[in-house]
């Protein structure tokens, strides 16, 4: 299998988004988990996006899964490898995206890599450095209150160059509408100034198809789906890869069984769906301080479960609101919290499948990276889109056999995303 797009994700949703993306601009995209095994048949495909679990681990972590995984696309004939990240930019200033980014520079040669979250699709633009989320600043968003890493800068060339070794330049968006030569010049000019990354400028698609005709000619860029865009539509343009309409073949088969919801994520949109899903659902609130204390809150769950699922499919959620969440983190840590309710929700997740769920929606990119390793998942076809930057997935060479599931990014989806995406898993 030779490949000619290659991403490396840092979360799982993430990973997802990107797929979805691809495969809409017109490349055939399979999503793996970690690095495929030699011996998972994968059927022949344009790009594939790596799904890592390394937004939150230490930058050292972090920057060797990355070389692995850029060394095993780069082996597979990628010309081209995105480093996905969150369009919100999520990092701390201890990384990771300015370790990996620069990781990837060394092993390939250098140069100002271009970095952009921009994805206006979900309203993430970026303007003179500063990236709105929904025409709010980073800063004044819900992004303020995530549960892991709070986002308290929107202006993200100060946020790189803190979590970075190297000088971090500006490309704006006037030098960006001036189309693909004037952004390969302001590049070369920040290299020569020694910038070994740049944050570009995108409020529109068409800057999108800029970037992407630019980003294709080097070895690696940073961003997030928006980028993908670009990559992918300089890709067809350029006659490299012809149009692939729709989704991979076989994505959409139903599987039947019993289909349920697990929520982990905490953000504004994902508290907004569940009340909306309470409506159409059952809707079962666990009790974050009872799931860390290690008490019966899981088997609890589960039996609220068994009575309901047969009807219908159920919510688990152990989302909360920003206050709730602060509560727990200042008695219990905010990783320990954070990983002691993936533990719960991981397993609840689990056990479901085990008593015959075979649609599984998740939310939040952490928890979907907890669940997909618990159900130790090798790789995802991609099917239709749910909403922006969230596929249908189809598992491939999953132990439980062939499942439907859908990652949603915390931030994405409609208010009634949870019904809508049930409704199209069949
Ligand atoms: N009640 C709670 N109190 C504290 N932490 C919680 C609670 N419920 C969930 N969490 C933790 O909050 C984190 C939510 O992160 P996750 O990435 O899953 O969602 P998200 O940040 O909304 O999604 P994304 O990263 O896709 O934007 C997880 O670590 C989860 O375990
Ligand atoms: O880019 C995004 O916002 C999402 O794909 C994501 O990475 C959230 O985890």
């Amino acid at each position: 299998m030779a490949i000619l797009l290659g991403s490396i994700a840092d979360d799982y949703t993430g990973a997802s988004d990107l797929a979805n993306t691809l495969t809409k601009n017109g490349l055939r995209t399979i999503q793996t988990v970690g690095i495929p095994d030699a011996a998972l048949a994968l059927p022949d495909v344009d790009a594939v996006v790596v799904a890592l679990k390394i937004r939150s681990v230490p930058a050292a972590d972090a920057v060797s899964a990355a070389a692995q995984a850029h060394q095993w696309l780069h082996g597979h004939g990628a010309k081209h490898v995105l480093y996905k990240i969150c369009s919100t930019f999520d990092s701390t200033d201890a990384g990771n995206i300015g370790p990996v980014t620069e990781a990837l520079t060394d092993l390939t040669g250098g140069g100002t890599v271009l970095v952009t979250p921009a994805f206006p699709e979900t309203g993430r633009t970026v303007y003179f450095g500063h990236l709105f989320v929904n025409g709010q600043p980073l800063n004044e968003s819900p992004l303020k209150d995530h549960p892991l890493n709070p986002m308290h800068d929107a202006n993200l060339v100060r946020v790189m160059a803190r979590q970075s070794q190297g000088t971090v330049g500006l490309v704006d968006l006037t030098t960006v509408a001036a189309g693909p030569a004037a952004v390969k010049a302001r590049l070369d000019s920040l290299r020569v100034q020694g910038c070994t990354t740049a944050i570009v400028d995108a409020v529109t698609e068409r800057d999108l198809g800029t970037l992407g005709a630019v980003a294709v000619e080097m070895e690696i860029s940073t961003g997030a789906s928006g980028l993908g865009l670009g990559l992918a539509r300089a890709l067809v343009e350029s006659g490299q890869v012809p149009l692939h309409a729709g989704t991979t073949d076989g994505a959409m088969r139903p599987v039947g069984g019993l289909a349920a919801i697990v929520a982990g994520s905490c953000s504004r949109a994902t508290l907004e769906q569940l009340e909306i899903a309470e409506r159409s659902m059952p809707v079962l609130r666990l009790d974050s301080e009872k799931l860390i204390a290690a008490s019966d809150e899981i088997a609890a769950a589960l039996s609220w479960a068994g009575e309901h699922i047969s009807s219908g499919p159920v919510a688990i959620a152990a989302s909360a609101s920003p206050e709730t969440v602060s509560m727990l983190q200042s008695r219990y840590g905010r990783e320990a919290s954070g990983h002691a309710i993936e533990a719960a929700t991981s397993t609840i997740a689990a056990e479901l499948v085990a008593r015959g769920v075979r649609r599984l929606v998740v939310a939040g990119g952490e928890t979907s990276g907890a669940v997909v390793d618990r159900l130790a998942i090798p790789a995802f076809l991609i099917g239709p889109e749910i909403a922006p930057g969230v596929p249908i997935l189809r598992t491939v060479g999953s132990a439980q056999g062939d499942m439907l599931m859908a990652l949603k990014s915390g931030n994405f989806g409609g208010k009634d995303f949870f019904a809508t995406a049930l409704t199209m898993m069949r």
